[in-house]
């Protein structure tokens, strides 16, 4: 079923976009129409060699794409660049899976900022926003999933799906949400932009293959526009208000709460879903 056409976008144009020898994608599918792009990396992700490169699939549209918290993620045809990136955890993201959250969102926000005029940010723990004239609003999501043996990831998949041209329909979101091209009220090239967007995929992957995460870490501190916020946080046992004072280095979430007290939460607390196998989760 893979059909090797994705409008402006083929596998053969995403490689040449990169750099010789870059490390992702090593192979790509292209498809017009899927369910969900996660689904078709599972697949792909769970019969790779160990040793072997990620595998990147991109859909031109999904029937039923999915969110954080089992919620609905929902793109008009051809107007969204979404896709999954299937691969074997570096070391470093087997014990902390989070740190391909910060990979995903920093080399997003790095892309934004190269091939637009717009400023962006991340919202912990996920969301990368731009700044519009009305004030900052959701342009993509990340949803990371992945498998488990013992306490340890043996695969994962960094889904993302990005508002090129067209914003969610108001009805569904809950929150400002916007589009690229139209916060930048300027025409963006899907191809172009995936291209350097993997770049940057590469850069950092590169870095989290070699045992360095500390670069990455602190560049996705520095992004995050949650701190000093005042945040209202749902996790899996109560609701935590307050204001993020820090992010912790693996990643958690530092909240003083009006009486002073000062609350942990892990990523992982907010939207871990059981998705009926033992082994499968959001992560
Ligand atoms: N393309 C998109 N860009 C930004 N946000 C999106 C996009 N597509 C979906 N969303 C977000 O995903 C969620 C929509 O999913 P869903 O309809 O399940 O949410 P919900 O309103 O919480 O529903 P439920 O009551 O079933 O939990 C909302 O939070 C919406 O803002
Ligand atoms: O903000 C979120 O809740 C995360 C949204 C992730 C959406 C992307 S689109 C490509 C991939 N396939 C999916 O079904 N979901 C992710």
């Amino acid at each position: 079923m893979v059909r090797w056409r994705y409008g402006m976008i083929d596998p053969v144009a995403i490689r040449a976009g990169l750099e010789p020898g870059a490390l992702v994608p090593i192979t790509i599918y292209c498809y017009d129409r899927v369910g969900s792009t996660m689904d078709l990396a599972r697949e792909a992700v769970q019969t790779l060699p160990p040793d072997a490169l990620p595998v990147l699939i991109v859909a031109d549209e999904q029937t039923a794409g999915r969110g954080r918290l089992g919620r609905r993620w929902v793109a008009p045809p051809g107007s969204a660049l979404l896709f999954s990136l299937g691969l074997h955890p570096p070391a470093v993201a087997t014990t902390m899976p989070t740190t391909l959250i910060w990979l995903a969102t920093v080399a997003l926000v790095e892309t934004i900022e190269q091939e637009t005029p717009l400023q962006a940010g991340l919202k912990w723990p996920n969301d990368v926003l731009v700044k519009t004239s009305t004030g900052w609003a959701k342009t993509a999501g990340i949803l990371l999933e992945g498998g488990w043996d013992k306490n340890s990831l043996v695969w994962a998949i960094i889904g993302c799906g990005i508002n090129i041209n067209a914003a969610p329909d108001p009805q569904i979101t809950r929150y400002p949400a916007t589009a690229l091209a139209i916060a930048a009220e300027t025409a963006i090239d899907r191809l172009r932009f995936l291209h350097m967007l993997m770049r940057r995929y590469d850069y950092w992957l590169r870095r989290l293959y070699s045992g360095e995460s500390d670069q990455l870490w602190q560049t996705w501190r520095n992004r995050l526009l949650t701190l000093g916020q005042t945040v209202h946080i749902h996790t899996g046992n109560d609701l935590v208000y307050g204001t993020a004072i820090d992010v912790e280095r693996n990643g958690s979430l530092i909240v003083r709460e009006p009486s002073g007290t000062l609350r942990r939460i892990e990523s992982g607390d907010v939207g871990l879903v059981d998705d009926h196998s033992r082994n499968i989760n959001e992560v």
